[in-house]
């Protein structure tokens, strides 16, 4: 799905209303209606405990009014509160006059703000995509007072004070949300692991915004989901054999680090490649014939490190960094790659260091290459960021000038291209923050690659498929209790979940 700008949410709010021949007030009732059976699906009025909203003077304001209204026609104990305004929106007002007779609309000042009780349910509906300016005043001290409330906070659409896609201002509050429930599509904001304290679980729900206006929008910034991949992974051919899908090479391990080229291992031939030929130093060569004896084991001659890069001719696509060291001689290696491959490539771990700390080998790099850095290690490719959305500019503007697809690794890995598209994936926990799980990834895209797909699909399909891996491994051993080797054995059923189907 796409990830709209706080403008294009407004534009497509209106196209939805046109196209409908509807109103922005008949909007606002679906879009707070789903929220509010959001709420009702997780409390019922019997238990639930006394119920605070909290409106701004716009429509984020407006949805928190038809929230109460509803909340209190179910049965729970409503308050609704609204910060003091010189006007408020047309539909604010309009809602405000359908408050039931029990359930007064009370103006907040400074010197009364409400008691919070530590069981409360609060709603913050202060403000959403209209925010235009920091909070000051009573609306910034509003928010101090929720977030030093003791009580659950859901926030409706963003927590207010967030930006809903540029970096916040310095010292202007924004609520901390337990939940941010939000209409239709996700706010770049919350891909963010510097939101995620405000953020705090987004959920969103549908609220019928227009296909046709979501499926035209100009955008560049895209959320990874299985409809986004569909047609993208062939089913096998009938007649295939081992030629049909490739022959990977990974150049991985050194000494002490040979379990990385093991799990690349794994990984690639869990992905569907053809054939696989293995480069570790000699170190390596028991150690891997033994724990993936599917690989063909080709060793370097110096024991410890890579130190010579092979004849490259047999393979489709090429793999070069988990477990490898950043030796001299593995520069060279490196530096031989870059300049002969023919084939797609893939690099990780200081395959990605070796570049960083030698930028004239980023000019070798073959058009279409992936790279798969963590933050730290694109840091050091592309520079220090001062924040996460100035990092996502400089994420565009490496695989621009490099042609290059980068895979930055984090709670919800974003994948740049040369086109200056970023792709947000949705699968994967944080179970997987753990060593080895960046090799399983170079092992998926590399066979992914060795199988002929473009890097784009590749890439898509290979960050998704390990995260889900990720999710299906987790329900065995537990987010805390996942290790790499655990992912490998969800690689195929993940795959086997986006394999286009064979119609009639
Ligand atoms: N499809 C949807 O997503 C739908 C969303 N809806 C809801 O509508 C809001 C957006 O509503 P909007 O009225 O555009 O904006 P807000 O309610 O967020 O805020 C606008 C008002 O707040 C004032 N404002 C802005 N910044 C500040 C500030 N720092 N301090 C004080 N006041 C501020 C602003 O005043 P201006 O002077 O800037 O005009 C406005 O008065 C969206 O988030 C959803 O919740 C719809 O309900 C339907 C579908
Ligand atoms: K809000």
């Amino acid at each position: 799905m796409r990830i709209l700008t706080a403008a294009q949410t407004r534009q497509a709010d209106q196209a939805t209303i046109q196209e409908e021949n509807s109103s922005s007030a008949a909007l606002m009732e679906r879009a707070a209606t789903a929220l509010t059976e959001w709420i009702l699906a997780r409390l019922s009025p019997p238990e639930a405990d006394p119920t605070l909203v909290f409106c701004g003077p716009g429509n984020n304001g407006g949805d928190g009014l038809v929230v109460a209204r509803q909340l209190h026609q179910a049965g729970f104990t409503v308050q609704v509160f609204a910060l003091p305004a010189e006007g408020y929106s047309p539909d604010f007002d309009a809602n405000r006059q359908r408050l039931p007779a029990g359930l007064a609309l009370q103006t907040l000042s400074a010197a009364a703000l409400p008691v919070i009780a530590p069981d409360a349910l609060v709603v913050d509906a202060l403000f959403g995509t209209g925010l235009s300016r920091p909070l000051t005043g009573l609306a910034a001290a509003v928010v101090q007072h929720l977030n030093q409330a003791p009580a659950r906070v859901v926030a409706v659409d963003m927590p207010s004070g967030l930006l809903a896609d540029a970096s916040q201002p310095a010292a202007s509050p924004v609520v901390r949300a337990r939940h941010t429930v939000s209409f239709e599509l996700p706010k770049l904001a919350f891909l963010l692991p510097q939101n995620a304290a405000y953020v705090g679980r987004w959920h969103t729900v549908p609220i019928g915004l227009s296909r046709q206006f979501l499926a035209e929008v100009e955008t560049n910034m895209y959320f990874t989901d299985t409809a986004l991949l569909a047609g993208r992974l062939p089913a096998r051919d009938q007649f295939g054999h081992k030629g049909t899908y490739g022959h990977a090479l990974l150049l991985a391990g050194s000494r002490g680090k040979i379990g990385a080229a093991v799990l690349a291992a794994q990984a690639c031939l869990r992905s569907g490649v053809g054939l696989l030929t293995v480069r570790t130093p000699a170190v390596g060569y028991d150690i891997l014939q033994t724990s993936a004896p599917e690989a063909m084991a080709l060793t370097d001659p110096a024991p410890d490190f890579l130190s010579e890069l092979p004849e490259l001719t047999p393979y489709s696509a090429v793999g070069m960094g988990p477990g490898i060291d950043k030796a001299e001689e593995t520069k060279h290696v490196l530096e031989q790659l870059l300049r002969h491959a023919k084939v797609p490539l893939v690099l990780d771990a200081d395959a990605l260091n070796l570049l960083g700390a030698n930028p004239e080998l980023l000019q070798l790099l073959p058009a279409d290459t992936i790279l798969t850095p963590h933050p730290k290690e694109f840091e050091r490719l592309a520079g220090p960021a001062r924040d996460d959305y100035h990092r996502l500019e400089l994420l565009r503007e490496f695989c621009r000038l490099h042609r290059c697809y980068t895979v930055l690794k984090g709670a919800h890995t974003c994948l740049g291209t040369p086109a200056g598209e970023l792709y947000f994936n949705s699968t994967g926990n944080p179970g997987m923050a753990t060593g080895g799980s960046g090799d399983v990834l170079t092992g998926i895209l590399t066979a992914l690659r060795a199988q002929h797909l473009p890097a784009l699909d590749a890439a898509l399909l290979g960050i998704y498929a390990h995260g889900r891996a990720g999710d299906l491994a987790a329900r065995h051993t537990g987010q805390a209790g996942l290790i790499a080797g655990d992912l490998t054995r969800f690689i195929g059923p993940a795959l086997q979940e986006l394999t286009t189907p064979d119609t009639f």
